[in-house]
């Protein structure tokens, strides 16, 4: 008998129900953000097109699976998307362990994506802030360090927005998940972060489908 048959004499419950009902929630959540989120995605197209192509750079930052997500987004513009096009300029903030530890030793956790900010940005550019309560601290230092860098932010957030929907500006961007589940808001940003590199590369490249 195997290990696994006397810790589970019985099924412990129906994981494929509760599977089902993940890609249900999944598919539906994303269904209905998208009546919401269509119009500010276009322009957080938009704003990102304009910058890249006034020598402007996109910096992004997030925690946990949305640093991952910042990562992902940096490394599609940075290298490619789907079609061939010239390398952006996009670069995630969460990916230097010096400079994290760094930052977060000498001064504190908050400060670790401002920092960064105040050294690389320039007027022009853009900041992907992505937090999925709207409500972690260094990602609101961030949009204040934007701010005062004269860069326009493109927040990608749930649950309302929380203080980083608060925050914005008329020349950012909001773009709130529906939703106030944080693996279903994700889900969504993942989504919206693919709208974007579709819809950078279709306006760089006149692409009509
Ligand atoms: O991926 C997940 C949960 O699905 C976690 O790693 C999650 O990203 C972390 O708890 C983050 O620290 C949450 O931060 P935020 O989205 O509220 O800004
Ligand atoms: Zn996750």
């Amino acid at each position: 008998m195997l290990e696994s048959e006397t810790l589970f004499p019985e099924p412990p419950m129906d994981l494929v129900a509760r599977i089902a009902q993940q890609f249900t929630d999944s598919a539906q959540t994303k269904l209905a953000a998208l009546e919401f989120m269509a119009d500010p995605i276009a322009a957080a197209i938009d704003a990102m097109t304009h910058s890249l192509m006034s020598n402007g750079k996109i910096l992004a930052c997030g925690n946990g699976g949305s640093a991952a997500d910042a990562q992902h987004f940096a490394a599609e513009l940075l290298n490619r998307f789907e079609l061939e096009r010239p390398p952006l300029a996009a670069l995630a903030l969460t990916t230097d362990s010096s400079t994290l530890t760094s930052i977060a030793n000498d001064y504190d956790f908050s400060q670790v994506f401002s920092k960064q900010v105040r050294a690389l940005g320039q007027p022009g550019d853009v900041l992907l802030a992505i937090s999925t309560s709207g409500n972690s601290p260094n990602v609101i230092e961030a949009v204040h360090a934007a701010h005062e860098r004269e860069m326009r932010v493109v927040a990608l957030t749930g649950k309302g927005g929380g203080e980083i929907g608060a925050l914005l500006g008329p020349d950012d961007v909001h773009l709130c998940v529906p939703a106030d589940r944080t693996a279903r808001i994700q889900e969504v940003h993942l989504l919206t972060l693919h709208c974007l590199c579709d819809g950078i590369d279709c306006l760089l490249l006149g692409v009509e489908e």
